[in-house]
């Protein structure tokens, strides 16, 4: 699992969008804060000078600007959070656990619960939203129904005082990279729900923010554009020097973008921990069903995907050698045996029985092997009864290949 901070020296300072046409009807806008330098039209390069169009950047990379986030929220959603500077945190929960209600605290958009919050040095808790430094994409992407998309896009730039000409190009640079860059003159209205998702998180990455808040964003894709999006996501990501907050109900989304799981209920922080620690030792049943995933990252060979960890695993379909790649099992697709499966070629380790426990009406066996990285599994208490499953006891695992979810890093 990709835990550690990424650090990347390329990249420029965040700055600041903040928008909810509902909750704040006076114009949602993009401001310069008199901190800030001006942004490069390249996301993921450090660059505080303004390029004339068609001028590429220049090759020296400069340190990255980095923002730490501290935040001390209160009311309904109550929780501490620290993070370092590249860090993406998952917010997961139940409905009405309160995720929206911490985002909106960020930005200082709800009466229903108050942030404290530090991005870098800087204490911005009593600045408005929008000279927070902090980009939101809410569900519903919010654009501005006048502007097109690429007017959209540019919009943050623009109000960094970055010139037209560069704005209008760092904007369609970042609607081409998501897939986006031929409804550049369309309106809101004129595309659709996935579109305008894809528009409004290219206008958010385009701000260049000190904090990231993504709500939902992939939600409204079908699945092929949800995984080249969620590649793009990534990979801005990896360069991205502040903190990153998305929440999903996707498991495979939050495995394979995040750091860290911040597991909310009832407005309180349940868990929060890596993502392979959440799964192998959920603290609720929600979550263990929710993210109770298998998560090995590794890298792809001529023979299937190298986890990191150790062992060898055979995947349906093939990454170009030497590819970084996430694979995700969900617990129900792991057999356990007693004597080694036969049968088709198939993944099978031997392993050890760690830990069992139950899961309503079924029961997660943890299981320790030399051969593989720590496999979950979920079985029936029937299965186990017959299996003589108990902690210490030597077992088989086997999981197909087609039963695994590859994820490209
Ligand atoms: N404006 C509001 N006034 C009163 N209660 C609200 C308001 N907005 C949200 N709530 C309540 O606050 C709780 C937390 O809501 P929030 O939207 O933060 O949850 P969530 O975790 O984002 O849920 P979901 O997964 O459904 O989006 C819920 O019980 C919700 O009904």
């Amino acid at each position: 699992m990709h835990q550690t901070p990424r650090a990347d020296p390329r990249r420029s300072t965040g700055q600041d969008l903040a928008t909810d046409p509902t909750e704040a009807p006076t114009a949602p806008v993009a401001t310069t804060a008199p901190d800030a330098p001006a942004p490069s039209a390249d996301g993921r390069r450090a660059d505080t000078t303004v390029r004339a169009p068609g001028v590429a950047a220049p090759v020296t990379p400069v340190p990255r600007e980095e923002w730490r986030l501290s935040a001390e929220v209160t009311g309904f959603t109550t929780l501490t959070l620290e993070a370092e500077p590249g860090t993406t945190i998952a917010v997961v929960g139940p409905n009405g656990a309160g995720k929206t209600t911490l985002l909106r605290a960020l930005l200082g958009l709800t009466p229903r619960a108050h942030a404290g919050l530090r991005l870098g040095g800087l204490d911005v808790t009593a600045r408005p939203p929008h000279r927070r430094g902090v980009a939101w994409v809410p569900q519903d992407g919010a654009l501005f129904p006048h502007l097109s998309a690429l007017a959209n896009t540019a919009y943050g730039l623009r109000a960094h005082g970055v010139s037209r000409a560069e704005a209008r190009r760092g904007a369609r640079e970042w609607l081409d990279r998501l897939g986006v860059g031929h409804l550049a003159h369309r309106k809101p209205h004129q595309v659709s729900g996935g579109q305008a998702q894809r528009i409004a998180l290219a206008r958010a990455l385009a701000a260049r923010p000190r904090l990231l808040l993504l709500d939902e964003p992939l939600a409204a894709l079908d699945q092929t554009t949800r995984a080249q999006v969620r590649h793009t996501l990534r990979r801005h990501l990896d360069g991205f020097g502040g903190v990153c907050l998305i929440v999903t109900h996707d498991p495979v989304e939050a495995v394979s973008l995040a750091d860290r799981v911040l597991v909310l209920a009832a407005g309180r922080a349940l868990q929060d921990a890596s993502p392979a620690e959440v799964a192998r030792n959920p603290r609720s049943p929600w979550v263990a069903r929710m993210l109770g995933r298998n998560a090995w990252p590794g890298t792809f060979g001529s023979d299937g995907l190298k986890p990191a960890d150790g062992g060898r695993l055979l995947v349906a379909g093939a990454l170009p050698d030497g590819a970084e790649a996430l694979a995700v099992i969900a617990p129900e697709a792991v057999s356990v045996h007693r004597e080694r499966p036969g049968g088709s070629p198939r993944n099978v380790w031997r392993g050890t029985v760690a830990e069992i426990t139950s899961l309503g009406s079924r029961l997660r066996v943890l299981i320790t092997s030399d051969e593989a990285p720590d496999l979950v599994a979920e079985i029936t208490p029937q299965a186990a009864a017959e299996l003589a499953l108990a902690d210490g006891a030597p077992v088989w695992t086997s999981v197909k290949a087609t039963e695994v979810t590859v994820v490209p890093l």
